[in-house]
């Protein structure tokens, strides 16, 4: 048998030790069907970390982090660190993790599961056929930038500062141009051009790198204006690729696609194979510690390890799978049951798929590529 992968195992804040408790469940079920062992290394982090070692990102679950083939991680933050000075707030931790990892690429796929239509404020014929993939940057623009407060005779300035680099926005437009290949072969830039130099320099490098793809077609959209297409005919994109702060509100924006946040997976990835994954959400201290969060954002940031980390699509698409097949069968957490009364707890969402995929048998008639949407990119 291969060597054990090494997982950073970061539960978190809020409601992120529900969920990674069951994204470790499903990760673990997945290795015994596909022949993978793991040594899963606590580490922590955030709030929980600053309340503990007075340190969001601890120097000891950095390394942790360094010496993995994957970070798994719930989420950070919450009330009550809301008002610690910016050195200590749980969202540092993330943020400095992402940088020392140079985790540039941020993937944020959106699909719509059969059988969720109902679970969203948009109407069931705007959803159909929607799958698209959000590419954000990660580690740059106004997130990185310098920043600072000063007293002026005005009263208290405060400056953030949004800068890009050719070479950052090269990569990030180059990432998305690969993952469009074996998509649906359209990337939509999005930007504020009309507004934003570093905007213009986005746009600039996006056409230079387009040339270089004559099988994808690049159009360009100003963000305020994606914002509303995204909901107006959101089956339309395919790839979609912005900065850091816009690729952080549309995300969110998507998810009312969906149904629910609590299912939106995410891959962090730099140019090897280790990666980060957590769902886009965040702790959500309203429901934390209640047992009724829904764990599927991060089964399938599990699904995005096996396939981006570990290169194993046939995986990634059986716990992909596997939450199609409970979704259909009805179950359903809080945030996606018509009615309170009929939720599952976190748990019983997280058993319901650890018993699909052992079940799960893939189509035979289709290879596993061409079963890929979200997929394989170059790396
Ligand atoms: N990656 C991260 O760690 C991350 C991401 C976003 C926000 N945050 C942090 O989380 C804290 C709370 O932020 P927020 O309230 O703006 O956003 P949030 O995503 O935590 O919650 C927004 C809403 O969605 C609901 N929700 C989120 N995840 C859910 C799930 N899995 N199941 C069911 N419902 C779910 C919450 O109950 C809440 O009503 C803040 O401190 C913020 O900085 C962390
Ligand atoms: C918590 C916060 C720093 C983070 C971000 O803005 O990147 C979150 O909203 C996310 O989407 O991962
Ligand atoms: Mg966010």
């Amino acid at each position: 048998m291969a060597a054990p992968k090494r997982i950073a195992f970061l539960p978190g804040d809020g409601i992120g030790p529900e969920i990674t408790d069951e994204g470790a469940k499903v990760m673990k079920a997945t290795g015994e069907r596909f022949g993978y062992t793991f040594q899963i290394d606590f580490g922590w982090i955030g709030g929980s970390a600053i309340d503990r070692l007075k340190n969001p990102l601890p120097e000891e679950t950095l390394t942790l982090c360094k010496q993995a083939d994957a970070v798994l991680l719930g989420a950070v933050g919450g009330p009550s660190w809301d008002r610690n000075p910016p050195e200590l707030r749980p969202e540092k931790a993330l943020l400095g993790l992402r940088k020392e990892l140079d985790l540039f690429a941020n993937l944020r796929p959106t699909t719509l599961f059969p059988g969720l239509e109902e679970s969203s404020t948009l109407k069931a014929e705007v959803l159909q056929g929607v799958d698209f993939l959000v590419v954000r940057e990660l580690t740059g623009g106004i997130y990185f930038g310098e920043k600072f407060t000063e007293e002026t005779p005005a009263g208290e300035r405060a400056t953030d500062t949004l800068v890009y680099t050719e070479v950052e926005v090269e990569r990030i437009v180059r990432r998305a141009f690969e993952i469009a290949q074996v998509r649906r072969g359209k990337v939509t830039s999005v930007d504020k051009a009309n507004v934003l130099e570093s905007s213009r320099l986005w746009r600039k490098v996006a056409e230079r790198v387009a040339k270089e793809y004559p099988d994808v077609e690049l159009d360009h959209l100003l963000v305020d204006n994606c914002a509303m297409q995204m909901i107006r005919r959101p089956a339309d994109f395919d790839v979609i690729v912005t900065e850091n702060m816009f690729g952080d509100i549309l995300s969110d924006e998507a998810a009312i696609l969906t149904g629910s946040i609590g299912l939106l997976p995410s891959a962090s990835l730099g140019e090897g194979h280790r990666g980060l994954y957590e769902p886009v959400h965040g702790s959500a201290p309203d429901i934390a510690g209640q047992g009724v969060a829904n764990p599927i954002a991060t089964i399938l940031s599990v699904a995005l390890m096996f396939r981006y980390s570990f290169h194993d699509d046939a995986a990634a698409k059986a716990i992909e799978g596997a939450v199609n097949d409970v979704i259909a069968s009805g179950a359903r957490t809080m945030d996606m049951a018509s009615t309170e009364s009929l939720a599952l707890s976190t748990e019983e969402v997280g058993d319901k798929v650890v018993e699909a995929l052992k079940k799960y048998q893939p189509d035979p008639t289709i290879p596993v590529e061409a079963m890929m949407s979200n997929d394989s990119i170059k790396m």
